[in-house]
């Protein structure tokens, strides 16, 4: 990974994203660092998930400049894919292949299949984290909205990334599929990857991150430590910012 001069994994300036008449993100102004976490935090419809698509390399920034593990996602958007693990808040999954065949498919993708522990046991293992392991042969169509999340987060890591985009992975998710989120997070964070959360849960955005950045009708309106979000203050903080 070749870092930008000052060493963040993920560097946004002035972001804009139009689509056709609707500004999606008007003027977002992010820096995520390396072993932390970091929450986007905002309504439905505040730019959260364009901002993530975006880091991800799967949307072009109408302006602004964007960098992610030290490649402009305008200039080198493949480069971008190749370096972060992503969860998208919608879709991703193939209705007929199985968990196991989207991580077959993954890990060559990736060229997993040349590093050496394999990538056959950490799939294993992640599917067993995220209670998938008794579905692991079976097709992904007839999986509740929950069990979808799971497998996009366990595919968003399988690959150890540098930077780890999690957009709503908590979104209708059981008590024990957000513990199991929230490790992977904590050991994404443990090897030095850069995290980014989306979500709109305050809550859970303050256990998974240590910096909450708050979005609303598509621009940054704050950024603040998970401290000062938290309890019923933070509650209080949050809404006087959406208000
Ligand atoms: N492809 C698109 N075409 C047109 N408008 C879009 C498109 N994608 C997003 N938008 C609009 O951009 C705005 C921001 O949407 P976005 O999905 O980024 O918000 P969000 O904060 O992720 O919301 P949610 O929590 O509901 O997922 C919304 O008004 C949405 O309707």
């Amino acid at each position: 990974m070749t870092l930008p001069p000052d060493g963040h994994p993920v560097q946004v300036r002035d972001l804009h994203v139009r689509f056709g008449e609707v500004e999606a993100v008007t003027g977002v102004d992010l820096v995520a660092e390396a072993g932390h976490a970091t929450a986007l935090l905002g309504r439905n419809g505040a730019g959260k998930s364009t901002t993530m698509r975006v880091l991800a390399g799967v949307v072009p920034p109408t302006s602004g400049e964007v960098v992610v593990a030290g490649h402009d996602v305008r200039r080198d958007p493949i480069a971008v894919k190749r370096a972060v693990g992503y969860c998208p808040d919608v879709g991703g999954l193939v209705p007929r292949a199985t968990p196991w065949e989207h991580l077959q498919l993954s890990a060559r993708l990736r060229r997993m299949h040349r590093t050496e522990p394999g990538w056959d046991q950490r799939a294993r293992d992640l599917l067993e984290r995220f209670e998938l392991g008794d579905v692991a042969h079976r097709v992904t169509a007839g999986f509740s909205h929950g069990m979808g999340r799971r497998l996009s987060v366990v595919l968003a890591v399988l690959h150890e990334p540098e930077v780890l985009l999690l957009d709503e992975p908590f979104d209708g998710v059981d008590p024990i599929g957000v513990e199991a989120t929230m490790a992977a997070i904590d050991d994404a964070r443990a090897r030095g990857a850069c995290v980014l959360v989306s979500t709109h849960l305050r809550e859970l955005a303050v256990e998974a991150c240590s910096t909450v950045t708050v979005l609303r009708g598509g621009a940054r309106v704050a950024t603040a430590s998970a401290t000062e979000m938290s309890g019923e203050e933070g509650a209080r903080a949050y809404r006087g910012l959406l208000d």
